[in-house]
């Protein structure tokens, strides 16, 4: 599969290894010994919030990031002091730029054609991510006459077309539609399930990283927090912001007590039969409270915490309401026609909250 006009020789066996890589600009570290791979025909996600270092360590494989520490190896080898140009990297950027004069065909064959592969090969590998992309009836169009979709399909043809040792995709459905992006969503899995190219993608969007990446590399502040599956993720998150942000739950800090535990410094006292309860540990364990597992009952209910409303949104489906109890902020959805006060009562659906093991 590796290309004859390769600029490096390059066997696509090894995937791609990020070892301890830390980025700086001047005195902004974006990326703080970041470790992470991807193994052949695998695609990985990048996620965390906004400014936590996913483009900069993205850039960083492409070559395009100051490396201040670490190591990159790319297919066997070791590239982190390697010129961009020299990398076998297909990269679509984030507004998946595409070159408005040229036409789709000319778009996708504009890598091979700075390699000077020749004629036929080109014309056979264009052909080839033409119909990957199923952009076959649109080759002679201009970028201008597309939608945007298609623009996007354009962008990873031509960073596929090389036959890259990793492709990089830089929020790859940020620019388009929320209604458009599900369906996109779909067809860029099957896309990248075609190529078996390993794939490194950043996004911020929760179902974009749980659905395409088969592990999960979530970022904070430039740390690496948690890199596993996305089952992993979900199930038993490293810590509050990785349930936050990824699974959809609160976790918190609880200790046992014969038939309960206690949470929230001892405020909220849930009954054991409430939670699935899985590892038990002695002394404090974590509970794994999905957002939407709560409900809204009476304030007199003994086992219910008692939350002050500080903000509530309806969303059609649900209410979206932010409590505060016990000195914390709890974002929560429950029912839309729960009867929602200056303070409200909560309790967990049996069976819906689960106890983790305690942190190592
Ligand atoms: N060229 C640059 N010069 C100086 N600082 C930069 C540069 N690029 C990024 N940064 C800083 O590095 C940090 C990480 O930025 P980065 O773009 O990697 O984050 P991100 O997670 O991709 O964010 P977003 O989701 O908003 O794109 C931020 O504090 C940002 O301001």
């Amino acid at each position: 599969m590796t290309s004859p006009h390769s600029p490096v020789p390059s066997s696509r066996g090894a995937g791609l290894t990020v070892h301890d890589l830390t980025v700086r600009y001047g005195s902004t570290t974006a990326a703080a010994n970041v470790s992470l791979d991807v193994a052949p025909a695998e695609t990985v996600a990048v996620i965390g919030p906004s400014g936590c270092g996913k483009s900069s360590t993205l850039r960083a494989v492409a070559g395009l990031a100051p490396v201040a520490e670490g190591r990159i190896t790319l297919a066997g080898r070791d590239i982190t002091a390697l010129a961009a140009a020299r990398r076998n990297i297909g990269l679509v950027p984030q507004n998946y730029a595409v070159f408005p004069h040229m036409s789709v065909a000319g778009n996708i064959g504009y890598g091979l054609r700075a390699r000077r592969t020749p004629e036929p090969l080109r014309r056979e590998r264009v052909r080839a991510m033409l119909d990957l992309t199923r952009l076959e009836e649109l080759a002679d169009r201009r970028p201008d006459q597309l939608s945007g979709g298609q623009r996007q399909r354009v962008a990873l043809a031509r960073a596929l077309a090389i036959e890259p040792d990793v492709l990089l995709l830089d929020e790859p459905l940020a620019a388009l539609d929320p209604q458009l992006r599900g369906g996109l969503r779909r067809e860029l899995a099957a896309m990248l399930s075609a190529t078996e190219c390993a794939t490194l993608i950043v996004t911020h969007d929760q179902h974009e990283a749980l659905s395409l990446g088969s592990r999960i590399a979530i970022l904070r502040d430039g740390h690496l927090v948690q890199f596993d599956t996305p089952q992993v993720l979900w199930n038993d998150p490293a810590d509050a912001f990785v349930a936050d942000f990824l699974a959809n739950a609160l976790l918190l800090d609880v200790h046992r007590n014969h038939d309960h535990v206690l949470a929230l410094d001892g405020r909220w006292r849930i009954p054991l039969g409430q939670l699935a309860v899985r590892p038990t540990g002695h002394g404090v364990s974590r509970l794994l409270l999905r957002r939407d597992s709560f409900t809204v009952t009476d304030t007199a209910d003994e086992a219910a915490l008692e939350a002050e409303v500080t903000h509530s949104e309806f969303a059609g489906d649900s209410v979206q309401l932010t409590v505060r109890a016990a000195g914390t902020t709890m974002s929560l959805r429950v029912a839309p026609d729960a009867r929602i006060g200056r303070t409200v009562g909560l309790s967990v659906a049996g069976g819906a909250a689960t106890l983790l093991s305690p942190t190592a």
